[in-house]
């Protein structure tokens, strides 16, 4: 045995339709704000990391897009990306939201975890507030069926709620109980592993969606271009350079974004930069762009481009 007996380290994945509460519960897990949680579908289009660290252990959390039936490439692209995750690590925990009925959805998602499973594998029963006693007997019960007609044992079924914080210490305990021994991965501190122009990206494409998501619902992509400090800045009053692109798919959309004389534009480069600066702790200078990129969702050049 080595010196690092009793210290478990590992991989858990959070998985479930779309608006499960999948970021918010990782965030919940790693205390800090490192997804980008939203009220809308399919937000996450990067797999993105949080990592908790705790004296006996460190459980890395893979946030994933929402896995859905493929209709574009995107999205089939996304789902390859979901199965390779599931495949890796040590624990899938598939969220099912306490106040909603099992779909098909869920069906479908619940076979893809069966297909790829390998150790362990969760039912989390998220948003416990918002449904009462009875009614969350009710929805344990149907958990417990889903498994058993799709074929999965699950080791743990645990309801929490990322809200009010109910059981959330409690899963990162059972969580960490499935991880194999061994040293830490990741320094001390490190929450994502994901770099910051991710990051980034997705914080301005979420104030680029607010208020059209119905418009625009998956049609806009954001790539930072340049990021960096600027230089001959006193030390004590850095600023940071962001230069990003936004593409649409369509001269209308673009047109949507940008609003009536430029107006939403700004609204949306004003946003975006508070939400950089209170994530990376420094004053930024935004310089953002829109331009279109026809059906950017179809054409693999330019999804590789885009980042997908
Ligand atoms: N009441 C309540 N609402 C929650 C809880 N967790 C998440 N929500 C809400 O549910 C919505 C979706 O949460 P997200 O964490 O963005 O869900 P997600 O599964 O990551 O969504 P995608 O990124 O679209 O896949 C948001 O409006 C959250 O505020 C919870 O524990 N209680």
């Amino acid at each position: 045995m080595s010196e690092t007996t009793g210290f478990r380290c590992g991989f858990a994945c959070l998985v479930g339709r779309p608006n499960t509460g999948k970021s918010t519960l990782t965030n919940a897990l790693v205390g800090q704000k490192v997804a980008i949680a939203s009220s809308r579908p399919q937000t996450t289009r990067h797999t993105i990391r949080g990592i908790v660290h705790r004296p006996d252990a460190q459980l890395v959390l893979v946030d994933t897009p929402g896995l859905h039936k493929p209709r574009t490439l995107l999205g089939e692209r996304l789902n390859d990306l979901v199965l390779t995750t599931l495949g890796e690590v040590d624990v899938v925990g598939m969220c099912l939201p306490a106040d909603e009925k099992t779909g098909p959805g869920d069906r479908f998602l619940a076979r893809e975890i069966a297909r790829v499973r390998s150790r362990s594998t969760f039912a989390i029963v998220t948003k416990a507030d918002l449904v009462g006693k009875a009614r969350m007997v009710e929805r344990l019960v149907s958990v417990q069926r889903l498994g058993e007609e799709i074929g999965i044992e699950w080791d743990e079924i645990v309801p929490v709620s990322a809200k009010t914080g109910f059981q959330v210490d409690l899963l990162a305990d059972l969580l960490v109980a499935r991880l194999p021994e061994g040293p830490p991965l990741y320094p001390e501190g490190e929450l994502t592993d994901q770099p910051e122009e991710v990051l980034v990206a997705e914080l301005i494409r979420e104030a680029a969606l607010e208020g059209v998501r119905e418009e625009l619902p998956h049609s806009i992509a954001v790539v930072v271009e340049e990021m960096g400090l600027r230089e001959d800045r006193p030390p004590d009053r850095p600023l940071l350079d962001i230069h990003a692109n936004l593409y649409v798919e369509r001269p209308s959309q673009k047109a949507i974004i940008i609003g009536t004389k430029g107006r939403r534009l700004v609204e949306v480069g004003t946003k975006a930069r508070q939400q950089i600066e209170a994530l990376l702790g420094t004053p930024v200078y935004l310089d953002l762009y829109v331009k279109v990129a026809k059906d950017w969702q179809r054409d693999p050049k330019q999804l590789r481009r885009l980042g997908f």
